[in-house]
């Protein structure tokens, strides 16, 4: 009798870990100050992993451009290095998950603060795999953005600075707490691009598409 008893809980609890919109989703959050290479880096596991990458600063920059309600606020945040409230990003990040046929996601910049890392938990009941943080000096992030020439609006010193505080003061607090369970990944993103690649690829592997 006590195993007919006991199977349907396991089963339901398998069923609704990490559901979304009906499917199973795997979510790695990726974490690291501005310029850290999230960006860079995310565009390499897309091509080698089969993930699709979701950067919560592109969602952003988007609904700017799209005339939402929000946009000045959000270009204000952001020319000020502030973190947007949790419920406007999380719209965006739940609404791309759901419209995407794919179920492993990147998560790129986001949880950026604990009131991200909290609301998220508790609006999609979705637990990371593992946070992939990419830690770098300030010296060689701040060397980075300045010669990054996409036309950011923050890509200057002034924001720049905001940004880096920001990160130590709000972010760094996420990695913290998800450090405390085991979760991060650290990398040295301060390598060149293709190095800093080969340490993400073994973190990676246990998700390599499988040899016909
Ligand atoms: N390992 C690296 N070595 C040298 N330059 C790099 C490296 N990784 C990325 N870059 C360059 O640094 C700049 C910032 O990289 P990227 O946009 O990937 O950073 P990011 O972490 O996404 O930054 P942000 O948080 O501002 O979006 C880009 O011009 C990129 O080409
Ligand atoms: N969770 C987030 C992520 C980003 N922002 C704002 O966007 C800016 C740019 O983000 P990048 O990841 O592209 O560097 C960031 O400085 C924040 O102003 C946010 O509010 N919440
Ligand atoms: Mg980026």
């Amino acid at each position: 009798m006590g195993t007919v008893v006991d199977a349907p809980a396991v089963v339901a609890e398998e069923v609704t870990e990490n559901m979304l919109g009906g499917k199973k989703v795997t979510v790695v959050f990726v974490l690291g100050g501005p310029g850290s290479g999230k960006g860079t880096q995310c565009a390499n596991i897309v091509e080698h992993f089969g993930f699709i990458h979701l950067s919560a600063g592109d969602l952003l920059r988007a609904e700017i451009k799209s005339g939402s309600e929000n946009g000045t606020m959000i270009e204000n945040m952001i020319k000020e290095g502030k973190i947007v409230p949790s419920e406007v990003t999380i719209k965006l990040l739940q609404e791309a998950m759901i419209k995407s046929e794919n179920d492993k996601f990147l998560i790129d910049g986001f949880p950026r603060n604990e009131e991200n890392r909290a609301a998220f938990e508790n609006v999609t009941k979705i637990s990371p795999a593992f946070v992939l943080f990419f830690d770098c000096s300030e010296e060689e992030m701040e060397r980075r953005l300045l010669g990054r020439n996409q036309g950011r609006v923050d890509d200057n010193v002034e924001t720049i600075k905001k940004r880096f505080k920001t990160f130590v003061e709000s972010s760094l607090p996420v990695i913290e707490h998800y450090s405390s369970k085991d979760k991060v990944k650290k990398i040295d993103a301060a390598k060149p691009i293709l190095e800093v690649f080969e340490d993400v690829k073994a973190i990676f592997a246990p998700y390599a598409p499988k040899a016909e």
